[in-house]
């Protein structure tokens, strides 16, 4: 969390009281007719520049300085609605200056409130990314740069405890929605009661399946009476989710709802029909042949988007490649926008964790090289560009079983789209580098069967079926596209509920990887279709599948063990980096086999053969073994005391005279027992011994227990001698050291009491040190205390108050 700070009323010079006086008059005649400013504003009139707002002049001054002067048609609406304090939906087309439209009334309302640090969180805006989150937050730096508001960005990638300590004193926060809840749920110093404006960027986006809930728990922590204000390119109407949100009767503001097109003018779109085994020759052609643009790429998913960019950079197109998505670290992601900002000429491969709100500066072309989930997705998406006014082209790759379905649909929502065609001489083919690369290169060709299969699993969880007709798909030869030796085996599992899993990207947990295949490395094995069988395979295709067994048969034999308990894939460094895996595809955990090694082995050992080197197991005093396949399990290693929780309780060995050690109860052989006489006898003669022993035992024991008594009578005996000599002095006006040797806790007498542990949060008392027992007061104590001062002047006043501070 970063704190914005702005500095006009740090920089205010000291002034005489009448100075201060006439500045405060000042500002209340000016607050005063700022408020009657904004009743008297007319929402009917057009207003065209920020200057015809009533604006106060922290606001004015940081819009002035950002250089914006007239309004976009969404600020222009909006603004005007939000500083009087309704409830709004806001709609308006991507790059329309939405960000505004909800931030100036932020600012303007906590302004006329008068708003103090005091006053706690004033604001709150929600977005769906953490990008958008962060962009958000710059934007509020620049505009409310004289305001002295304090501001905070709560997005996660940091120490909860971090963002706890700061989190009390901010009042406008931009947060994710997930890393909000948190602190709800747990930051106790973290109070909401007197928010007074809640904003949700993209709204549709947090409010569909993948953060409804999370969303209404953090409405449920939010005060009734509020201000809603939610902004998105696509907003939709839906009466369950405003009743949810509690907007009273909200300002619907879509100002592009009469255009003829729900994306910018300035913006051209085509598609082109490319079948899926030539869409990569399609994209690679396409950067080639524009490598003095700006362009964003938009995959399905990050293994996609990871295999593209690592392909196309062996490759070497001649451009700059950048790749973003959800599964990077924080730092990474955010360099990555940064750069890709700031860079002329590049290509960002990007899932959608880049489609929505990101304003990346000039960006000349968005290809959806995969199709998006719906329409509004790929408006979304292709509002990359021709942001405000500026102009742009969007591309979109379509299979031809795609083609169909998807045109009705933007055409439902009014998006205007041309089909092109692919020039035939510029059309270059890369399938047959791919197939060498992914030969010469096991890490790729691993990254390229996890992108297939997350494709793959892509199309299978879309909510339409009319767009999305896997069955259609040639996926043989879209592999070998990729450079693949065959198609990676993929089950899907029955009664697979797509309603359920509505948004592909975020719950796509419902397929599996066929594990039925019960031959020992045959998990990695092509698809095997009739036409392949009679096929003659070839010596490349032998020496590929011998490859195979290096760089997958560890993989899927152990990802795939049917009592279920361990996998170990060998996935390429930069691939666990990115913690991009397909765990969630898949129902077994990525872990070792038990008993793989013994703690202290070399971790070489610890490896299965071929493995890389993420994962390891350290067995534990003959426990289970404890995999470590996560840096988070990695630092459990160090930590004795979790490791506890691993370790068995320990066998108490006895050792005999010669050294040797031996269990507590060891099973004596049965011919020596017997050697030993009659069993019963012998039971009778344990019994007798074991008796003998008790006896001695208890007598002991009761010896311990009167030494005690003795030693703490004699103690209190010794404190009522002190006590007494201590009266007794008192009397002769003698005065005693404090009696502070004296155990007290051996004293028969009631203890004076000691501060509950509660009372160090109390006001402490003079001393200021409520924790430790003090020693009893003595009528002496209470004589000591020193009569109280004369305090005849104001000098008095100040030596006494500096003493008792010193
Ligand atoms: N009044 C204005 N004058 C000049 N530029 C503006 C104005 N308002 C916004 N912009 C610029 O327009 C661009 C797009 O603004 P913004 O990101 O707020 O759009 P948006 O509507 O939120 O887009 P999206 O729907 O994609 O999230 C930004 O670069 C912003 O600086």
């Amino acid at each position: 969390m970063a704190p914005a700070r702005a500095s006009h009323k740090k920089a205010a010079k000291p002034q005489n009281d009448s100075g201060r006086t006439l500045k405060r008059k000042r500002g209340q005649e000016e607050l005063s007719s700022l408020v009657q400013r904004v009743e008297d504003l007319d929402l009917k009139t057009s207003i065209k520049s920020f200057s015809e707002l009533p604006l106060s002049e922290p606001t004015a001054s940081g819009l002035s300085a950002s250089h914006y002067k007239t309004l976009t048609d969404i600020q222009s609406r909006a603004i005007s609605h939000a500083l009087k304090g309704r409830d709004i939906l806001g709609a308006a087309k991507t790059g329309s200056g939405k960000t505004l439209a909800f931030l100036v009334p932020i600012l303007e309302n906590l302004y006329r409130k008068q708003w103090t640090e005091y006053d706690g969180l004033g604001a709150l805006i929600l977005s769906p990314t953490r990008e958008l989150a962060i962009q958000i937050f710059e934007v509020l730096r620049k505009v409310g740069r004289h305001h002295a508001f304090s501001a905070g960005l709560i997005i996660g990638g940091k120490s909860l405890r971090e963002e706890q300590e700061r989190l009390g004193r901010m009042n406008i926060l931009v947060c994710t929605p997930g890393r909000m809840l948190q602190h709800l749920d747990q930051t106790a110093m973290f109070e909401t009661h007197n928010l007074q404006m809640l904003v949700m960027d993209e709204a549709d986006r947090i409010m569909d399946m993948g953060f409804q809930r999370t969303v209404d728990a953090i409405v449920d922590h939010l005060p009734k009476e509020r201000q809603t204000l939610l902004f998105s390119a696509t907003q939709t109407k839906k009466v369950s989710d405003l009743a949810r949100l509690s907007l009273q009767d909200p300002e619907y503001v879509a100002v592009h709802e009469a255009a003829a097109a729900a994306t910018p003018s300035t913006l051209q779109q085509h598609y082109v029909v490319t079948p899926l085994p030539q869409k990569l020759d399609t994209l690679w052609s396409f950067i080639r042949s524009n490598l003095k643009s700006k362009t964003v790429v938009f995959l399905s998913s990050g293994k996609q988007v990871r295999f593209v960019y690592e392909s196309f950079r062996h490759l070497q197109p001649g451009i700059p490649l950048m790749h973003l998505h959800g599964r990077q670290k924080q730092g990474g992601r955010l360099d990555i926008t940064t750069k890709f900002s700031q860079s002329q000429h590049s290509v960002l491969f990007a899932t959608d964790v880049a489609a929505r709100g990101l304003d990346f500066p000039a960006v000349d072309w968005v290809i959806q090289m995969d199709c998006p989930e719906d329409a509004d997705t790929y408006i979304h998406r292709v509002g990359r560009t021709a942001r405000y006014e500026r102009v742009g082209r969007g591309v979109l790759f379509l299979d031809p079983s795609e083609e169909k379905g998807m045109l009705n649909r933007l055409e439902h929502k009014k998006v205007p789209i041309e089909r092109i065609n692919i020039k035939a001489n510029k059309q270059q083919s890369i399938r047959n580098q791919l197939q060498n690369m992914c030969f010469k290169d096991p890490e790729l060709k691993y990254l390229g069967q996890k992108a297939f299969i997350s494709y793959v699993k892509s199309v299978h969880v879309q909510k339409d079926k009319e767009t999305f007709k896997i069955k259609q798909l040639p996926l043989e030869d879209f592999a070998a596209s990729l450079g693949l030796p065959g198609a990676p085996r993929i089950k899907f599992i029955k009664g697979d509920d797509t309603k359920e899993r509505k948004n592909a990207s975020w719950r796509m947990n419902q397929l599996s990887s066929d594990d039925s295949d019960d031959d020992s490395d045959g998990e990695d094995k092509p698809q095997k279709t009739k036409k392949d069988e009679n096929q003659v395979r070839t010596k490349f295709d032998r020496m590929f599948e011998r490859r195979n067994q290096d760089v997958l048969a560890g993989h899927y034999s152990k990802l795939i063990n049917d009592d279920g308990t361990m996998v170990a894939p060998n996935a390429s460094k930069g691939a666990i980096e990115d913690a991009d895996e397909d765990d969630d595809f898949l129902s077994v955990k990525r872990r070792f086999a038990a008993g793989d090694a013994e703690l202290g082995q070399d971790e070489s050992e610890s490896e299965p053969s071929g493995a890389g080197k993420e994962a390891k197991t350290v067995q534990i005093d003959g426990k289970d073994p404890l995999v470590i396949d996560s840096k988070r399990r990695e630092k459990l290693l160090k930590s004795k005391k979790k490791l506890l929780k691993f370790k068995g309780k320990g066998t108490k060995l006895v050792y005999d005279e010669n050294g040797n050690a031996h269990e507590l109860y060891e099973m004596e052989d049965e011919e020596q027992f017997k050697a030993r006489g009659d069993a019963d006898a012998q039971r009778e003669r344990f019994v007798a011994e074991e008796a003998e022993r008790t006896r001695r035992a208890d007598v002991e024991d009761k010896e311990v227990v009167r030494e005690k008594r003795r030693e703490k009578k004699e103690k209190r005996r010794a404190r009522d001698r002190a006590l007494a000599d201590e009266e007794a002095a008192e009397e002769r006006g003698v005065q005693l050291a404090p009696v502070d040797d004296i155990d007290l806790g051996s004293a028969s007498e009631p203890e004076e009491p000691r501060p509950s542990k509660k009372a160090r949060f109390v006001e402490s008392e003079s001393d200021g040190d409520n924790d430790k027992p003090r020693p009893r007061k003595s009528k002496k104590s209470k004589s000591a205390v020193p009569a109280e001062p004369r305090i005849d002047t104001l000098g008095d006043l100040e030596a006494l108050a500096s003493g008792l501070l010193g």
